[in-house]
């Protein structure tokens, strides 16, 4: 694979269902040395819904997300957004990412993580005003944390602090969101609060994708899958795509037979 292939070349590709996705992946290869962590991987997100990205640690799900953000450049392929090439169209995607990538020990407060979500509303230099703070602590409330807004963000606990990086990403009122493992070390309440503010944006319209891990939950949380393991697996709805025989596959069988027994498949 040369190094020399254009990264985002900013060109759109053309095909059925491309021109609406809210996402798209085309020829997407990304390496962080000899050997690709995700390899000419397709992907279509369809608008309006939830898409679950499965596959097992290492599989490259996280660097997917980070490929079609932009925050880590392929060895190929392309990204549109609405369409668009990723440039044009950045503004209208919130990230959320894994928790364990944040510096929590970052002295900043709470309302102040959420603040940085009104970025382009604020601009350059511009001063906070009244209607920001609002806006802000409405976002707070939305996840349950407005009583929360004067801590300091290392001294919330794990789902806390996922639920603030929540409200930040509310805040941006984009149409695409993208969350990395946002279930991951949270109780089952915090689970239930952010699932229902998922379905809320759904309700709106909004895009959700969201790497997650619990296969047991899938049918329940989400319309559609994307499954990988470096390269891509399986993709479609729920009922069509998230089989027994795509799941082996993208696990490489390394899923118990009693394990895959207990999931709520609709197919394979
Ligand atoms: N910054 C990096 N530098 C070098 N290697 C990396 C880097 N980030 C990820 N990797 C490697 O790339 C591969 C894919 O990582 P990635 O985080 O995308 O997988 P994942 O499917 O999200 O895994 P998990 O389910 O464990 O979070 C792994 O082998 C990982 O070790």
């Amino acid at each position: 694979m040369s190094l020399e292939l254009a990264a985002n070349d900013g060109v759109a590709p053309t095909g059925a269902g491309l021109a609406s996705s809210p996402l798209a992946l085309r020829g997407m290869t990304v390496s962080y040395g000899q050997k690709p962590v995700v390899f000419s991987v397709d992907m279509t997100i369809a608008e309006g819904a939830m898409t679950a990205i499965i596959g097992p640690n290492g599989a490259g799900k996280s660097t997917l997300l980070k490929a079609a953000l932009g925050i880590v450049s392929p060895l190929a392929g392309q990204v549109t957004v609405f369409g668009k090439p990723l440039a044009a169209e950045r503004h209208r995607i919130a990230y959320v990412p894994q928790r364990a990538s944040v510096d929590w020990d970052f002295p900043t407060r709470v309302i102040d993580v959420v603040l940085m979500g009104l970025y382009r509303e604020l601009g350059l230099l511009q001063r906070i005003r009244g209607q920001h703070r609002d806006k802000a602590m409405a976002c707070l409330e939305r996840v349950g944390m407005a009583g929360f807004a004067e801590r300091q963000i290392g001294q919330l606990s794990g789902g806390q602090q996922q639920r603030v990086f929540l409200a930040r990403a509310l805040a941006q009122e984009a149409d695409l969101y993208l969350l990395d493992e946002p279930f991951a070390g949270v109780d089952a309440a915090t689970e239930k609060a952010i699932i229902d503010v998922l379905k809320s944006l759904k309700d709106e319209g909004k895009t959700v994708v969201a790497v997650h891990h619990d296969l047991a939950t899938v049918a329940e949380y989400f319309d559609r899958v994307f499954l990988v393991n470096t390269r891509k697996m399986a993709e479609g709805t729920v009922a069509e795509a998230f089989s027994a025989e795509n799941l082996d596959r993208t696990y490489g069988g390394r899923l118990a037979t009693g394990q895959i027994d207990q999931l709520d498949l609709v197919a394979g």
